[in-house]
């Protein structure tokens, strides 16, 4: 059965939101105050330890099952000529991934995680938002429910990611809807438009913004309207991985801008992810402002399919590592701190 077979459940599921472990996280946090080191002095890696045993509900967590998921969907506005690369594109990305040559393969076996690819009825884009709504219910419901079918309960830790030519556009469409703002603050290169691509992105978002004043401000229609199935995929597997409890973390400004319809209505829909990585498309920044969150790594990349998301999973297990593995002072016979 789906998950999100109807909106009601849909709704439910993100007006039910678990907590982390209230237990777990003071057992890690007095476990690492017990490490051989100062008070603090692991810096982020100390959270990371603490958030990652909140959500697994245990004081040694690990990741031992560690999975990227990245979906692939087409859009319908790419007509306009906003991405600097065609819309077949998307589909032969898919081939990549599946022979192995992509940069999120290589980053996931770095990583140590799993891939799973989803594409997403490639050949059937979604309708072009400038004139209509994305999906149809049905449509919108079905890519949410692809989402949460890749999220298999005991995974320790998910890694989502997006391929879809022309979705930085769609993106920017979501964060202006969801956040307000103009259109041209959200709006980037993407895949490396130049001045005139940047014009007609940004008027392809006023469009659709234009034709969908009046719609619902919910973060069902948001996603409906303004997505894609990529991205309506993306809030489907985070929101599964919320009842599961399995710690997320996102990628680039569109992995993150398919959650800014929720967090718009229910901001801790993101208290179970991490952020990566800042992506340099400039509307990752901003966006980070309104989700509340700080990206572990800022390397300049802007490339979605989850692969900032997979890089900063080498930090993470790094924080384990510390967490797991550290003498306390009593078994190294270290005089702790007064
Ligand atoms: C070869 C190639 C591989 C990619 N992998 C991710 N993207 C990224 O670029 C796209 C978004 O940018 P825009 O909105 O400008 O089309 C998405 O598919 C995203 O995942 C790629 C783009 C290309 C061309
Ligand atoms: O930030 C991203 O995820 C991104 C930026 C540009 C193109 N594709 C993805």
């Amino acid at each position: 059965m789906s998950r999100f077979a109807t909106l009601v459940a849909f709704e439910s599921a993100l007006g039910r939101l678990p907590m982390a472990d209230a237990d777990a996280i003071a057992a890690a946090r007095a476990r690492q105050a017990s490490l051989t080191k100062p008070a603090g002095s692991l810096g982020r890696l100390e959270d990371i330890a603490v958030f990652m045993a909140g959500w697994q509900g245990t004081v040694q967590p690990v990741i031992e099952q560690g999975r990227a998921a990245i979906f692939a969907g087409n859009h319908g506005f790419v007509v306009h000529g906003v991405s600097a690369f065609p819309a077949s594109v998307t589909a032969a990305m898919v081939g990549n991934f599946a022979a192995g040559g992509a940069a999120i393969n290589a980053l996931a076996g770095a990583a140590g995680l799993d891939l799973k690819v989803i594409a997403l009825d490639l050949d059937r884009p979604t309708a072009d938002f400038t004139t209509a709504a994305a999906m149809d219910e049905a449509e919108c419901l079905a890519a949410l429910s692809a989402g949460a079918a890749v999220v298999e309960p005991g995974l320790h830790l998910l890694v989502v990611g997006e391929m879809g030519i022309g979705n930085s556009t769609a993106a920017a469409a979501l964060c202006a809807r969801s956040y307000g703002g103009a259109p041209a603050l959200w709006v980037g290169p993407g895949t490396g438009v130049d001045a005139g691509g940047i014009a007609r992105k940004v008027a392809v978002v006023e469009q659709a913004l234009a034709l969908h004043a009046d719609a619902p401000h919910t973060p069902f229609e948001i996603l409906r309207r303004l997505g894609g199935r990529e991205i309506a995929a993306i809030a489907g597997a985070v929101l599964e991985a919320r009842r599961l409890r399995i710690p997320v973390v996102l990628d680039g400004f569109i992995s993150c801008a398919a959650l800014a319809p929720l967090a718009a209505a229910v901001p801790a829909i993101t208290d179970h992810c991490l952020a990566g990585h800042c992506s340099a498309e400039p509307g990752h920044i901003r966006l980070f402002g309104h989700l509340g969150l700080d990206p572990l790594l800022s390397l300049g990349m802007r490339l979605g399919e989850g692969s900032g998301a997979a890089l900063a999973v080498s930090v993470i297990r790094a924080a384990l590592a510390t967490h797991n593995g550290m003498a306390t002072f009593a078994e190294a016979g270290v005089a702790d701190g007064l």
